[in-house]
């Protein structure tokens, strides 16, 4: 019988990142040296979602390590719209903050969309806002979507030229699927977004070179869905019950992509694990955002970060 192929290399996330956040933090300490400009980020969470919660307190002390300035507004579950668009107000006027980011998902009483809107598209860091996004359609400088950037950057590391690569991109949300689509588009990839509604979606994800999952379903792309030697990049973050079911029965919980990460290693070229793959990129790329607007609104041209 033939060997096995090798398994697939891992993509290290985490060490990417925090090599992107030490360039961050020097290039923030040399804009504070030369211009005074001391990047500010203010994070807004409104609610009790633990999970929100850790995601938060993690944001702000990453970017207090990379010398940035960090607020951070704990809002009541009860506050209103009105109350919300009025902090997103202060903020777009505060010239300490370059960056304001509104913790998702916020609660349903509170129309999302019109506070995305509220922030000013240059203080933007999400890149979330429709100005942005149009932006980025068209190929103009913005503020580009943190998750998207962060993959973008994984992939031109393992992979150097994108030119000319098939890539499949799994999800069409407007704050991963179709801003991954685009970057992948400037890389002159060949891209199809496959979506629930997807015919074959195994056999469309077969063709993929790049194979990016961003559906929100754990392990939900098999093994036999990849081409032999392919790159994935797996955005999801799910959890799911302990693997063990006595801690499952405790409620202790355990966190998966949506690639079934085992059968997945088997075939691909090279993948990114959860955790440790795309999520501590998504954070780097929020505090290089923060970089870039500070350095936008104080006039000075960013510092190359790659
Ligand atoms: N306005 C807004 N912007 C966001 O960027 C945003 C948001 N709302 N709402 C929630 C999601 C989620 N998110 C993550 C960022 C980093 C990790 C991360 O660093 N994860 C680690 C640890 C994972 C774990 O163990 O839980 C990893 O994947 O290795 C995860 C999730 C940003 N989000």
């Amino acid at each position: 019988m033939a060997d096995a192929p090798a398994p697939a290399r891992r993509i290290d996330g985490k060490s990417f990142a925090e090599r992107l956040r030490e360039r961050v933090a020097s290039a923030a300490a040399r804009l504070e040296a030369d211009h005074g400009v001391k990047p500010g980020l203010a994070v807004v969470i409104v609610g009790e979602d633990p999970a929100s919660q850790i995601y938060v307190r993690n944001k702000g002390e990453q970017t207090v390590a990379a010398g940035m300035r960090s607020d951070t507004h704990r809002l009541a579950e009860t506050t209103t719209q009105d109350e919300l668009l009025g902090l997103i107000a202060r903020l777009n006027a505060d010239r300490g903050i370059h960056g304001v980011l509104v913790q998702m998902p916020l609660p349903a009483h509170i129309d999302s969309a019109a506070v995305l809107d509220a922030i000013d598209p240059d203080k933007d860091v999400d890149g979330f806002h429709v100005v942005n996004a149009g932006r980025l359609a068209v190929g103009l400088p913005g503020l580009v979507p943190c998750t998207p950037q962060g993959s973008i950057l994984l992939l031109k590391d393992a992979l150097g030229d994108l030119s000319g690569l098939h890539a499949v991109v799994v999800g069409r949300s407007n704050i991963v699927g179709k801003p991954m689509a685009q970057l992948l588009l400037a890389e002159n990839c060949t891209v199809t977004i496959a979506h629930s509604r997807t015919r074959d979606l195994a056999a469309v994800c077969r063709q993929a070179d790049i194979l990016v999952a961003a559906v929100g379903r754990p392990e939900m792309i098999r093994g036999d869905w990849i081409k032999p030697g392919a790159t994935i990049i797996d955005v999801g973050i799910n959890r799911v019950p302990s693997s063990d079911p006595a801690k499952a029965a405790e409620g202790r919980t355990r966190v998966v992509g949506d690639v079934a990460f085992k059968e997945a290693e088997a075939v691909a070229g090279a993948i990114t694990p959860v955790p440790g793959g795309v999520g501590p990129m998504t954070i780097a790329c929020l505090l290089a955002n923060t970089y870039v607007a500070a350095c936008r609104a104080a006039g000075v041209e960013p510092e190359r970060l790659d």
